[in-house]
C-alpha cells in the first residue's frame, strides 16, 4: 500500500488539519501518517487557542516516520512558527521525499491566524523551494506574491512570481475569488485549469486541507501531477457537493461520501 505524510496542525473540530488530511488519505486508498506541529482547539465558529508542540518533538516525530516507513509523498499545512518551519525545511532537506505538497496555511476561515507574521519570510525562502507543489489560496497567494489578485489575469502573473520563489509547480486555487471556482496550475511551461461549479454552501471548512491532501495521495499512488490534480479536484467537489452541516458555523466537507455510496449500490 502506498503512504503519504501529513505534517500539520490538529483541529479538534475534525474539519481541516491533520484530521481531514488523515481522512482524505484513507478515503483515496493511501496509508496515511501524521506529524503533528501544532494543537488547535477549534470547532466550525472559531478557533479559541493553539498550542504550538515543541521543536524536538517534532523533529522527533519526522525522524520516527523516515527511519522505519517509506513515505510516497508529504502534505504540509500549518506551520505556525518560524521554528516549526526551519526544523521541517531541515529534516525534509535531510531525507528528500519524492512528493512534498505544500498548503502555505495562513489564516482560518474564521480569521484566526495559524502562520506568525514572522514566519512568512522562512516559508518562502525555506519551504516554498522544496515543494513538487503549492496550493496557496488568493488570500495566501497575495500574501507570498504582493500583489493583489483579483481576474484571471492577475492569477496568471501571481502563478509565476509564486513559481519563482522556488516551488516545481504552483496551484492557485480559485475558491476565493466571485463566480466559478477555478484553479489554475501553472508548471513553469504552461497553464492548466481545473474548472468547477460552485456549490453555495457555508459548509466548506478544511477545502483546502482536503484537496492538498488529495494531490498527494494521488502522487503518492504514482499519478502524474495534472492526473492527481484532476482527480482531487472531482474528489473535494463531491466532498463539498455533500457537505455536512454539523456545528453553528462552517461544517465540514464529507470525506467520506463516494465511498459509502458505492457501498450502499452494492449493497442493494
Ligand atoms: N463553494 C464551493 N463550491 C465548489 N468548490 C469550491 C467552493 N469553495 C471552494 N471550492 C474549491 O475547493 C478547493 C479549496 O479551495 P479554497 O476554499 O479556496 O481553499 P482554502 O480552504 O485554502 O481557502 C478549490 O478547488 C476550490 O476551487
Ligand atoms: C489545524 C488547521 N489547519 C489548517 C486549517 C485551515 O484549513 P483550510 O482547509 O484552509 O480550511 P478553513 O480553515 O479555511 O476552513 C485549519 N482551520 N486548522
Amino acid at each position: 500500500m502506498k503512504t503519504a505524510l501529513t505534517i500539520a496542525g490538529s483541529d479538534s473540530g475534525g474539519g481541516a488539519g491533520i484530521q481531514a488530511d488523515l481522512k482524505t488519505f484513507s478515503a483515496n486508498g493511501v496509508f496515511g501518517m501524521s506529524v503533528i506541529t501544532a494543537i488547535t482547539a477549534q470547532n466550525t465558529v472559531e478557533v479559541r487557542s493553539v498550542q504550538d508542540i515543541e521543536i524536538n518533538i517534532i523533529k522527533d516525530q519526522i525522524e520516527a516516520v523516515f527511519d522505519d516507513i517509506q513515505v510516497d509523498a508529504v502534505k504540509i499545512g500549518m506551520l505556525s512558527s518560524s521554528e516549526t518551519v526551519k526544523i521541517v525545511a531541515d529534516r525534509l532537506n535531510h531525507y528528500s521525499p519524492k512528493v512534498i505538497v505544500l498548503d502555505p496555511v495562513m489564516v482560518s476561515k474564521g480569521g484566526h491566524h495559524l502562520l506568525k507574521e514572522q514566519a512568512i519570510e522562512a516559508l518562502k525562502a525555506k519551504m516554498l523551494p522544496l515543494a513538487t507543489v503549492i496550493t496557496p489560496n488568493i488570500p495566501e497567494a497575495e500574501v507570498l506574491s504582493g500583489m493583489t489578485i483579483r481576474t484571471v489575469e492577475d492569477m496568471e502573473q501571481a502563478c509565476k512570481k509564486l513559481y519563482e520563489l522556488g516551488p516545481k509547480a504552483v496551484l492557485l486555487k480559485g475558491g476565493h475569488l466571485e463566480g466559478e471556482p477555478n484553479d489554475l496550475l501553472w508548471d513553469g511551461q504552461s497553464f492548466n485549469w481545473f474548472n468547477g461549479r460552485r456549490v453555495e454552501t457555508k459548509n466548506t471548512h478544511g477545502t483546502g486541507c482536503t484537496l492538498s491532501s488529495a494531490i498527494a495521495a494521488g502522487l503518492a499512488k504514482g499519478e502524474e501531477l495534472i492526473e492527481a490534480i484532476q482527480s482531487a479536484k472531482n474528489y473535494i467537489s463531491i466532498a463539498i457537493e455533500h457537505s455536512l452541516a454539523l456545528g453553528h458555523g462552517h461544517g465540514p466537507t464529507n470525506h467520506f461520501y463516494e465511498l459509502y455510496n458505492k457501498a450502499r449500490m452494492e449493497e442493494r
